[in-house]
This record gives structure tokens, sequence and C-alpha cells, in this order.
């Protein structure tokens, strides 16, 4: 533009000059604030790249990201949202605190600039930031770094970006650098993934789950992952027998309560295997090597519920991104002396034999055949005939304060530390975990905890319909659905459960007799079988089984949690 031609555009009104002389004042003041700051930026990206390079972070090495130093490691401007912000690294924590421009009097503001953070423990992934074309794949203009970290929500966990903005690529090379060093050295974060899907589960959504949902969440932590989408029931089980562990820092189930109980079975199995542990006898097991992640994407989902709290996908994928973990006990069931199932659940009476009913109502869609055969059960209910023992533990008899009445099952068996039972049960249960789900809130088995050594027993004894009903009903109230004459609840080590044959009771036989007659006898035959619903499993087994709890042998991705969070309750038959 001509000198003259600015000159022509200058005002003539005084007044308009003197406005026009006020804005080219705050033009000249705002141009040095934005000096200032790139003069400041460019001090700053000078002088702590130098010092990264003589005082290297000192990252959590223990996995547990407990502060480590508070020393500031980096120090930088970024543009975070609309504003410029000098930003502080430390090996635990990442700071920033909005830059505010001098006041024209020269006066500092009163009002302190609101300071912001992220713990690093909190930080699962950092990439370089970079404008891209459509479908463009490499490349691009650099805008600067982005962190994603994992935050909670209630039971929810959900990721969230904070993009801190900085054209320098010297500077955005030297924060990255730094960052990927501190995040690399939470040493309880998955590096490789060994993945299960089934197709199958509940309405055959496992896979469109994993795809959207957790694979992205995996990459941005650039996680390895070996994906196998099972074929048949017991895939994940033969793979699982004979694959390399190590490998591997973790396995993932994408499936339901049955899926996860396969191959909860399969890291034990292998487990026991490679000790050398003989399976075909009483045996104290060893822990699995590797821990277990669990997607949930069936219809119960118990374990995922358990042990997140809640049903969400992203939610358990966080909680294995972030190295989350919690041992928790697992039950052994054994017949004959000879190992069927590790499991975190076992029922047997009416839980098994609607189980048993569903399995045949092949014509009826998958997702219907539960609540079909759950009404014909209840129609056709009767109960089985039973010897139930059991060694309680030292959580001993269950607080039944608001109970109705005494239990009528309170018969001491004899001798030693077993306790015997005989009679009438409409359902028994077995159980090494709460196993939330969104028809029981508060879990079938809300006395137990993930480890606490002791699986929850409920005995029902013999009611009428309505009486059984009301027990049921209340798995979804607040009220307390063991406070009947006829439940009997127990926190137990362990539980000898002997259904009684056409023939009747079967003689007693003592601990090694049943193991050496055990490499003889099949154990699942036709003839005289019970159906018990071992998580969510058919088991057709004769005589009587053992179970047993097992403290902490299996450690899942996740935490500890009350109780589930409420959600509708999709099983609308009671
Ligand atoms: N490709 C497959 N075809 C058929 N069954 C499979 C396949 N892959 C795995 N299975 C088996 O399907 C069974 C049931 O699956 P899963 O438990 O995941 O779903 P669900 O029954 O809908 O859920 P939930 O057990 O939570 O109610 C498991 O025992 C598993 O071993």
């Amino acid at each position: 533009m001509s000198e003259a031609m600015r000159e022509s555009e200058q005002p003539a009104c005084p007044r308009a000059q003197e406005n026009n002389s006020k804005k080219k004042k705050k033009k000249r003041k705002t141009r040095q604030q934005k000096q200032s700051q790139h003069q400041q930026q460019q001090q700053v990206g000078v002088e702590e790249g130098a010092r990264s390079s003589v005082d290297p972070p000192q990252p959590d090495r223990t996995g547990t990201g407990t502060e480590t130093g508070t020393d500031p490691l980096l120090r930088g401007i970024f543009q975070i949202g609309k504003k410029s912000h000098d930003v502080v690294l430390t090996a635990s924590r990442i700071t920033w605190t909005p830059i505010e421009p001098d006041h024209p009097t020269g006066q500092s503001s009163v009002k302190k600039p609101q300071e912001d953070s992220v713990e690093l423990k909190d930080v699962f992934a950092v990439k370089v930031k970079r404008r891209r074309s459509v479908g463009q794949t490499s490349g691009g203009t650099l805008l600067g770094i982005t962190l994603f970290t994992c935050r909670p929500k209630g039971a929810k966990l959900k990721d969230h970006a904070v993009h801190l903005n900085n054209l320098s690529a010297d500077h955005c090379e030297i924060w990255f650098k730094q960052l990927k060093e501190i995040l690399n050295g939470f040493q309880s974060r998955p590096k490789s993934l060994k993945v299960f899907i089934n197709p199958c589960s509940h309405k055959k959504e496992a896979n469109q789950i994993y795809e959207d949902q957790v694979a992205p969440l995996f990459k941005l932590a650039d996680i390895k992952t070996d994906v196998t989408i099972t074929e048949r029931k017991g895939h994940a089980l033969s793979i699982l027998k004979d694959c390399r562990l190590d490998e591997y820092d973790g396995v993932v189930c994408v499936g339901g309560d049955g899926s996860v109980a396969e191959v909860a079975h399969g890291l034990l199995l292998r487990a026991q295997m490679d000790a050398g542990r003989d399976t075909d006898s009483i045996f104290m097991p060893v822990q699995a090597a590797l821990p277990l992640g669990v997607i949930p994407a069936g219809s119960t989902d118990a374990v995922a519920c358990s042990v997140h709290g809640i049903r969400h996908p992203v939610t358990a994928a966080l909680h294995i991104i972030m190295g989350h973990r919690q041992a928790v006990d697992v039950c052994s069931v054994s017949s004959m002396g000879r190992l069927l199932r590790f499991c975190f659940s076992v029922m047997f009476g009416f839980g098994s034999r609607t189980l048993a009913a569903a399995e045949k109502l092949t014509w009826i869609p998958n997702t219907q055949r539960r609540e079909v055969a759950f009404i014909t059960t209840l129609t056709n209910l009767k109960p089985e005939e039973c010897e139930l023992s059991f060694i309680p533990s030292s959580g001993g008899v269950v607080d039944q304060s608001d109970s109705e009445s005494e239990s009528e099952l309170s018969d001491v068996g004899e001798g030693g530390p077993w306790q015997r039972r005989r009679g009438l049960f409409l359902n028994i249960s077995i159980m090494s975990i709460p196993c939330l789900c969104s028809i029981a809130p508060r879990g079938l088995a809300p006395f137990t905890r993930l480890n606490n050594s002791s699986m929850a027993l409920v005995a029902v004894g013999n009611a009428s319909r309505s009486e059984f009903i009301k027990h049921l009903k209340r798995y979804s109230s607040t009220n307390n659905q063991f406070s009947f004459s006829f439940v009997e609840t127990q926190c137990v080590y362990a539980v000898r459960l002997r259904p009684r044959s056409h023939s009747g009771w079967t003689d007693e036989t003592s601990e090694e007799n049943e193991e050496s007659d055990s490499k003889n006898t099949p154990i699942i035959s036709s003839e005289g079988t019970h159906p018990w619903n071992i998580d969510g499993e058919l088991l057709e087994v004769p005589g009587e089984l053992l179970i047993r709890v097992h403290s902490r042998i299996l450690t899942l991705f996740g935490a500890d949690v009350e109780e589930a969070e409420e959600r509708p309750i999709k099983c609308s038959c009671i």
C-alpha cells in the first residue's frame, strides 16, 4: 500500500483521530506482548532442551506410579485451548498455567492464573499431532503433541485428550521423547497381549465391540496384539495349552462368562502343566503366569461386572492398558479325585436345570432361550435330594440378623471340620467372586469378595414356588434375598455335594480311594449323571463334586468394586 493511499485513509474528524491513535497504541502493545511471549518461548525451549540432555528423568520403574521426583525436567510454552500456557513436566506430573498479558498500568493482575495438571500415572499415550488432508497417511503439518489420559467417571473409565500445541519441531520432539520415556517406565502396563474373541457371544457383537471400542485404544497405547477369533467351544483352551506364553504380558477375552471361564481355566491349567502338577489328584494349584483382561460382550458378564463394577468395554480396555490388577480367588471342581474345571461359580438344582432346559430349546433364538427355560423350570419346580458338606471359613455363618426365623438347615455334621446337611434343596450355589450382574446389582453372592480366600455358599432348601419366587425377586431389590428360613448362607473353604441317585445314597468313599479309582473311571457318562451349571456352562457329572477355593491364583486386569452400577434389569420373567 502506498504512503499516499495510507494518508488518504486517515480520518478527518478529530474524535476519530483520537480513537484511531488509541487503537494504534493497543495494537502496538499487543504486538510487543506477542514478541515478548515468543522470545520467552524460544528461551525456554532452548534452555529446557539443554537441561533434558543432562538431567534425564527418573520415571517410576516400580510400576506403582508413585512420585519419584518433583524437579522440573522440562519447561516450555504451549497453546492449550485458546491461550498460551507455561507448561512444566516433572517425573510424575505435567502442570500448565495460563500466561496472562501484563496489565497496561504495569501492575500485576490481582487474579492468580488457574493452574491445571495431569498425573503421568493417568496418561496412557503421547502422540505427535499433525494436520493431514483426507486420505493422507503420513507427513502433514506439525501442530504439537497430544496426551491421552484415563479419567474415572463413577465406575466408568474414559479416555480424554489434552492437546499441547506448538509449531516448533525441535520443541515437540524433546517433549515427546521425554514423555515417552516416562510412560515406558510403567512396568505393570502390558506391551503385548494375546486376545481371544468369541464371535458367538450374546448377539454376536463381540468382534464389533473389539474393533470399534477396544482395538483403537490398544493401538493408541502401542500395545501389540495377537488376535484369535474362536471357531468353536474349547478353541481358546486348546491354544492356551500349547502356545508360547512368554511372548505376552497378558491375555484378553472378549465375550461372556462362558468364554472368560474357558480362558481362565486354560491359563490355570497351563500353569499347573508348566509346574508339573498332577491334576488327577487333590493338589495345591500354582498361580496363572499371565493376568487376564475381560472385555464384556456376553449376556450376563458377571466376571466383568465384579471386577469393573460396570459392563463397559472402554472401561475394561483402559484397566488393561493402565495395568490395573486385581488378584482373585478361583474354585476348582473335581470329581472322584480328578480335576474337572477351574471356575468362579457352581450351581446345582434350579440354576443347572434351567441351563439344561435352555440347551434343549435349540429352535428358540439364543437371546430368548434362557428366559423361556427359566419359566419352564420354575413351572416344574422340584427340589433335589442331596448331601451337602462344607468346611466353614473363619468368616463362618453370614450375619442374618434380619432373617425371618432360625435356619432349618442348621444340623452340624459329624467329626472333623466338615459340616453336613442332608435333605431337599431347590438350589445350591457356590461362588468365589460376588458375581455382580444386571439382574443382581449387589451380586449373587454379595457377602464374598474377589479375594477373601473363601467362597460363598447359598443353599436354598425346600419351599413353595411363591416363596422361592419371592427369594429370587429380592436379588434385584434392596431387600435381603437371604432373609428366609429356607435359605442358608455360609462362607466356606470347601464344599462336597452328593446328589442322591435313583438307587439311593452311594457308600461313602475316602479321598484316597477316590483318587486311586479316578484314572479308570470315566468322568462323564450319560447314566446317572446330574446337570451342573459351571460358570454358565452345562456339565453332566455322575456322583459327587468337590469344590475348593484357591486364594488369589488368578490375576484380572481391573479393580475391586463394591457393587455394580445400577442398570435397567433385562430379565423380566419374574
Ligand atoms: N466360535 C464359537 N462357536 C460356538 N461357541 C463358541 C465359539 N467360541 C467360543 N464358544 C463358546 O461359547 C460359549 C458361550 O459364550 P459366552 O459365554 O461368551 O457368551 P454368552 O453365553 O452369551 O454370555 P454369558 O456367559 O455372559 O451369559 C463359551 O463356552 C465358549 O467356549
